[in-house]
């Protein structure tokens, strides 16, 4: 459903951030997507949900050609993602019921509907008690977890989520990877970047990028 075939993406002469990625990641695969600092995890991610375009080869999502998708059809690419970057905050003067209903009154749903899609995402990621607060009364963990609860009222197909669990502590950290954990159970596709060893010592794939190219030399880096 996700497919790169030899995947380049040059931003500027001096600045190349994938070099020749090929890879799959089929229907409800959790994947983890490893690597240091500019190693190129976020362009990878966000030319999934066409934030940006290869310079060569192919970018495939859900038989979608990203190089060759017009505007018109990103928000329809985007109906089947569910984002979890750092870009999309949650709005700081709207409660976190109101953050989580957005999506789906964007797309026309009646409120009373998205009211209550909303509350029952918000208690699969064990927030419902916090609907009515407002995002900075949460904590750094909680936040996130309503930015997945928003990220899912649509139900995507594919979750992509950008070093989710950045400045958490563990336990914090680990309600964020049960929860992304969840919703692959239930066959979401997950793909989740970040640098944290006990998840990814866990995880049943990783993909290792160095220097924007797969780093064949870490065991699991099979693509
Ligand atoms: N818009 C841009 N214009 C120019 N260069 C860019 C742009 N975005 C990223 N880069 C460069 O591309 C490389 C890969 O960046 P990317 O953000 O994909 O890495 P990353 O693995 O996600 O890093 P981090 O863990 O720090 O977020 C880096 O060298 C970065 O400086």
């Amino acid at each position: 459903m996700i497919e790169f075939a030899n995947v380049t993406k040059q931003y500027t002469p001096d600045a190349t951030a994938l070099r020749g990625i090929s890879l799959t990641i089929n229907k409800g695969e959790l994947v983890y997507l490893a690597g240091p600092s500019g190693a190129g995890k976020s362009t990878l991610l966000k030319m999934i949900a066409a934030m940006e375009r290869p310079t060569s080869g192919k970018v495939t999502v859900n038989g979608t050609d990203i190089g060759r998708l017009k505007s018109a059809g990103i928000p329809f690419l985007r109906r089947n993602l569910g984002l979890i970057f750092q870009q999309q905050r949650l709005l700081t003067d709207r409660s976190v019921l109101a953050n989580v209903m957005m999506p789906m009154l964007v797309t026309g749903l009646p409120r009373a509907q998205a009211e209550e899609r909303a509350r029952a995402a918000l208690d699969k990621v064990g927030l419902l008690d916090r609907a009515s607060a407002a995002p900075l009364a949460l904590s750094g963990g909680e936040q996130q977890r309503v930015s997945i609860a928003r990220a899912i009222v649509n139900r995507p197909q594919i979750i992509l989520a950008d070093e989710p669990t950045a400045n958490l502590d563990r336990a914090s950290a680990n309600k964020v990877f049960d929860a992304l954990r969840a919703f692959n159970k239930v066959g979401v596709t997950c793909l989740i970047s970040t640098h944290d060893e006990q998840v990814l010592d866990g995880a049943s794939r990783v993909i290792h990028l160095k220097q924007g190219s797969l780093d064949d030399s870490v065991q699991g880096a099979s693509a």
